[in-house]
């Protein structure tokens, strides 16, 4: 997907907001998934329903691209995924690095869609010693004294850390100072990075608490129902769950500290 250069949308300029940021990588998988199938044009109906999105949604967020579709044909794919791609700033290439290359940074180098969207693994950067100069997933391990150099060279703007959470502040400090403007963050940590820094945090723990939530809720509902409408009050306002972590759906949200959403963690 990194073909030429970008041009900065018109669109830009009147300010798409974060929750339609959010869903257009959702629209561009599906409309991939249908150009891959030679499929030429799709309704707004059809679409939101490969995405996951309600119909409405997806149409006033195509507005904002200024895309409307045609009556009756619908939106023409290959040109809502160049638009898309567009706003996303898709259409050019990514360096990306990966710091700490264990179980899931090595996991992440090997993923393949990365380079499928346009980001470019770069390097791979730890400070193990012993990992210097071995391959993974065909990319020779980088110390990480080299850190900046790395940066520096490769002209980096994006940086993963997978490392333990106790380094990973002092892994986005050197990161930020080497040029790094935007970090991933799997490490399960706040990191605090300064103004025009963005963060955008994964952790698959919350993501199973947030189930484990809604478990506990559905198992609450089936008991209630069984035991008939009266039995349900007290056991539900007993079993009161901790609310879920705000902004832990993955989707957008506003910068908390680390300049992502603010997830709640176990201290
Ligand atoms: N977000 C998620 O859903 C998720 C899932 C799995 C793991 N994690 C987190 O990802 C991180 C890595 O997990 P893992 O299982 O791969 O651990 P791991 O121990 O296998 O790998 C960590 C790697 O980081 C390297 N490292 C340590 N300090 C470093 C530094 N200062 N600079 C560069 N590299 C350094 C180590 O040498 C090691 O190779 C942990 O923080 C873990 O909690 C997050």
């Amino acid at each position: 997907m990194a073909t030429g250069r970008t041009h900065r949308p018109a669109t830009r300029s009147r300010g798409i907001p974060e929750a339609t940021v959010a869903r257009l990588p959702l629209y561009l998988r599906a409309l991939t998934a249908l150009s891959e199938r030679s499929v030429p044009t799709v309704s707004s109906e059809e679409l939101a329903a490969a995405a996951g999105v309600n119909s409405a949604k997806l149409r006033k967020d195509f507005s904002y691209l200024g895309s409307y579709g045609t009556r009756g044909v619908g939106y023409d794919v290959e040109y809502l995924v160049y638009q898309i791609s567009r706003e996303l700033g898709l259409t050019q290439d990514w360096p990306v690095v990966i710091v700490g290359i264990g179980n899931l940074g090595a996991a992440l180098a090997g993923y393949g869609g990365f380079a499928s969207r346009g980001f470019r693994v770069a390097a791979l950067i730890d400070a193990d010693p012993a990992m210097t100069g071995k391959p993974v997933a065909g990319i020779p391990v980088q110390h990480s004294d080299d850190l900046e150099k790395i940066i520096n060279e490769d002209g980096v703007s994006i940086g993963v850390i997978a490392t333990p959470a106790g380094v990973a502040q002092q892994v986005c400090d050197r990161l930020v100072a080497a040029g790094v403007t935007s970090i991933l963050n799997f490490a399960p940590t706040v990191l605090s990075v300064p103004d025009g820094v963005d963060v955008r945090k994964v952790d698959l723990s919350i993501e199973l608490q947030i189930l484990a939530f809604h478990e506990q809720r559905k198992a609450g509902e089936e008991t209630s129902a069984e035991e008939g409408p009266d039995a349900g009050a007290e056991p539900e306002a007993a079993a009161v769950a901790p609310p879920a972590p705000r902004g832990a759906t993955g989707s957008t949200g506003r910068k908390g500290p680390d300049g992502d959403v603010p997830a709640v963690m176990p201290a």
